[in-house]
C-alpha cells in the first residue's frame, strides 16, 4: 500500500487538497479529525488535558473550549509541547487504526493528512510527501478570513509551526497554492497522476493483496516441503 504524506502550514490548503484526493476515490486519514476525537469530552485524552490545564479550559457544558485552549497553546511553546505530548499517544493510535482499516479494505493508495507530519516523524512512513505551500501574506489573509480571527491570533498560530519554507525543502512534491482554486485544481491533476503511478515492489508486498499472496506462498511452500519428507 502506498501512503502519501500530505502536509503544509495552517490554512495553506491541506484540507482543500485532501478533498480533491477524496473526490478521486483516494481515502484520507485526517489527523485533525483524529485529534478532535482524542479531546472529546470523557475520553482518556480529555481527562489528561483537563488535569494538566485545569477546568478553566472548559465550556459550561464540560466540552473543551477549543478557542480558549488554542489561545493558550499557540502563544506559549511549553504549553503547546505539553498538549502535544499528552495527546500524541491517542492521535498516533487513531492514525494506526485508520490505516489498518483502509489496508484491510484493500486500498492501494491512501493519503495521510497530518499538519505535524515532520514534527511527529510520520514522514518516515510516507512517500511521496506532498507539501501545500502558500506565501506568508496569503496564508495570514486566508487564516483570518476562515477563522474570523484577529491578526494577532492568526499570526501566533502561524509562528507556532515549523516554517513552511523548511517543509517545502523536505517535500517530494510541492503544490503552490498562492493562486486561485482553479490554478490549484490544475496543479492537482499533475500531482494525482504522480501519486497514482503503479506501485513499487515494496509497496505491492505491503498491500493487503501482496501480503496475502506472500502468506499463501509460504503456506504452499511449507506443505510442499512436508510432503517431500
Ligand atoms: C489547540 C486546539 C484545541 C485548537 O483547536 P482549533 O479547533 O482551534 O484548531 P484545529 O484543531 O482545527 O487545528 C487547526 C490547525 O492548527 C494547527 N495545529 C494544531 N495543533 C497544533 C500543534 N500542537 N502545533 C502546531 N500546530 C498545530 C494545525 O495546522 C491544524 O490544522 C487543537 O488544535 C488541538 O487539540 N491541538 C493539539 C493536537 C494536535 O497536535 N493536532 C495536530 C494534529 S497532527
Ligand atoms: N486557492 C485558494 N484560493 C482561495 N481560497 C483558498 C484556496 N485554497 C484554500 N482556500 C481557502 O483557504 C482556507 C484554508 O484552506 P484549508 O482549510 O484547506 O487549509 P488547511 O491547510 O487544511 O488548514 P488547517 O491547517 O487549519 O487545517 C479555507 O477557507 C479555504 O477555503
Amino acid at each position: 500500500m502506498r501512503m502519501v504524506g500530505l502536509t503544509g502550514g495552517i490554512a495553506s490548503g491541506k484540507s482543500t487538497v485532501a478533498s480533491m484526493f477524496n473526490h478521486n476515490n483516494i481515502p484520507i486519514v485526517d489527523a485533525d479529525v483524529i485529534a478532535r476525537v482524542a479531546l472529546k469530552k470523557g475520553s482518556a485524552g480529555y481527562k489528561k488535558v483537563v488535569a494538566a490545564f485545569g477546568p478553566d479550559i472548559l465550556q459550561h457544558d464540560g466540552h473543551v473550549d477549543r478557542l480558549k485552549l488554542g489561545r493558550i497553546v499557540f502563544s506559549d511553546a511549553s504549553k503547546r509541547q505539553l498538549l502535544s505530548r499528552l495527546l500524541a499517544p491517542y492521535i498516533s493510535s487513531g492514525i494506526y487504526s485508520e490505516i489498518l482499516k483502509l489496508w484491510l479494505k484493500g486500498h492501494k493508495v491512501i493519503v495521510l493528512d497530518i499538519p505535524l507530519l515532520f514534527e511527529a516523524k510520520w514522514d518516515k512512513w510516507t512517500k511521496p510527501i506532498v507539501v501545500v505551500w502558500v506565501d506568508p501574506e496569503t496564508q495570514l489573509r486566508r487564516l483570518m478570513k476562515r477563522d474570523n480571527s484577529t491578526e494577532e491570533d492568526a499570526g501566533n498560530r502561524i509562528s507556532a509551526q515549523m516554517s513552511l519554507d523548511l517543509k517545502k525543502s523536505r517535500a517530494d512534491i510541492v503544490i503552490d497554492n498562492t493562486g486561485s482554486l482553479q490554478d490549484l485544481q490544475e496543479r492537482f491533476s499533475d500531482v494525482l497522476s504522480q501519486v497514482k503511478k503503479p506501485l513499487t515492489w515494496t509497496e505491492f508486498w505491503l498491500s493487503r493483496d501482496g501480503s496475502l499472496s506472500a502468506l499463501l506462498g509460504v503456506i504452499i511452500g511449507v506443505i510442499a516441503v512436508r510432503k517431500r519428507f
